[in-house]
């Protein structure tokens, strides 16, 4: 029979070792057809948000990207303004858009047995990692996702180490997002007065990335828990792939004298939200901002979203750019860091908001 909180509660149900252990995730629990949430993922009344209806992030469409500049305009006004924007026509084509929710749904629809050989423990490399929740050795209240972390070092490591399920669409994904964010990252910079896009700096903006596979299943108590707790990203920008349920919130009006809260990204065929992480807001001296963002848990759907992280290397030292503190006179407002180190301390706590980018600050 299935497990109740009460079963959990007296731990004759070991929770753990199903979800984490066996490779289960919360997919197993929700597969299951549990009836109610396990306390361990009962999230403080805090975690759970103000939604404010009737505001929203920009829609832009880049169809006219090359002859109007005004395209590109709003989108580093939106980065600016808001750290979230969705694009319509923005060249990644729909098949690879397809083929990579696809394959995500191959990939979770796997047994068991078969995910959780690429758990950290078992994985054959630290780059390609199964597992659920975020943080779950630092979280007060797990979140209710499972999710399939893929680290791009090379083309022969994908082929090698990658899930079979899925390695060719989501390096299909990857390759067409870097195209996108190569056009976004090169207007962004020109209105900072960074002309050119160097060796140097292209390893600052675009080093290295990251391809998330999330599945957030159906949850019996949705409004117990999260998908994903409060965070901003830790990226220079992401590129996130949403399919048609919903549920992902952006906060906006912080410190803005306006009613504080959380808007919904509505899911838009075929568009991408694209959004400004924590590495962009360090480099730009605070000009583009990182916005922290967050997932609703849904009582009837199962959900997946697929973001592509573009960051700096691991091994880069990010800082405010040149152009934007010596050249306008403008006093930094963050540390010289090891970019993995950043990402380190992300990774090791629980979501928490903005805090991170504390980490960095002067
Ligand atoms: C520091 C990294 C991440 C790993 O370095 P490593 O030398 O291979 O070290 P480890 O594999 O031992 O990982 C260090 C810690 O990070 C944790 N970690 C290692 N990948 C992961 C992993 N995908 N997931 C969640 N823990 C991990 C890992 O558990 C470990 O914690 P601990 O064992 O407790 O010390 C290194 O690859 C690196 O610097 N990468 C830079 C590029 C990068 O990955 N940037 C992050 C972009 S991701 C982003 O912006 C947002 C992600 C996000 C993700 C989930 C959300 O809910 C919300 C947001
Ligand atoms: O699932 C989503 O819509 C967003 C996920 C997210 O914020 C992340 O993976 O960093
Ligand atoms: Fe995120």
């Amino acid at each position: 029979m299935a497990p109740t909180v009460a079963e959990s509660a007296t731990e004759s149900f070991d929770l753990t070792d199903f979800v984490i252990n066996q490779g289960n995730g919360v997919k197993g629990l929700s597969d299951l057809g549990i009836k109610s949430l396990p306390r361990q993922y009962i999230q403080p009344q805090e975690a759970l948000i103000n939604i404010i209806p009737n505001e929203s992030i920009p829609v832009i469409d880049m169809s006219n990207w090359e002859n109007d500049p005004k395209v590109a305009e709003s989108v580093c006004e939106a980065a600016e303004k808001f750290g979230f924007f969705q694009l319509l026509n923005h060249g990644v084509p729909l098949e690879v858009l397809k083929g990579v929710e696809d394959a995500t749904h191959r990939f979770f629809g796997l047994p068991a047995a078969v995910k959780r050989n690429y758990s950290k423990e078992l994985s054959p490399s630290n780059s390609v990692r199964f597992g659920t929740s975020f943080s779950p050795d630092s979280e007060k209240a797990l979140e209710w996702k499972d999710y399939l972390s893929l680290f791009y070092v090379s083309d022969d490591e994908a082929s090698a180490l990658w899930p079979p399920e899925c390695k060719d669409e989501c390096l299909e994904y990857m390759k067409k997002a870097e195209i996108l964010c190569r056009k976004l990252l090169t207007a962004l910079m020109e209105r900072l007065n960074v002309k050119e896009i160097d060796e140097k700096k292209e390893s600052l903006l675009m080093g290295s990335r990251r391809i998330n596979l999330n599945y957030y299943p159906r949850c019996p108590n949705p409004q117990l828990t999260v998908g994903v707790g409060r965070h901003s990203d830790v990226s220079s920008l992401t590129f996130l792939l949403q399919d048609e349920i919903g549920g992902l919130y952006v906060r906006v009006n912080e410190g803005k004298g306006e009613e504080d809260g959380w808007v919904h990204v509505p899911p838009i065929e075929g568009s991408l939200v694209i959004n400004v992480g924590d590495a962009l807001q360090i480099l730009s001296n605070g000009r583009y901002k990182s916005v922290e963002h967050c997932v609703i848990a849904s009582g009837n759907r199962n959900r997946i979203s697929i973001p592509v992280f573009v960051n700096p290397k691991p091994s880069d030292v990010i800082g405010p750019l040149p152009e934007v503190v010596l050249a306008s006179g403008e006093k930094p407002k963050y540390k010289n860091i090891l970019y993995s180190d950043y990402v380190k301390h992300f990774f090791r706590k629980a979501h928490d908001g903005k805090k991170t980018v504390e980490f960095a600050e002067v």
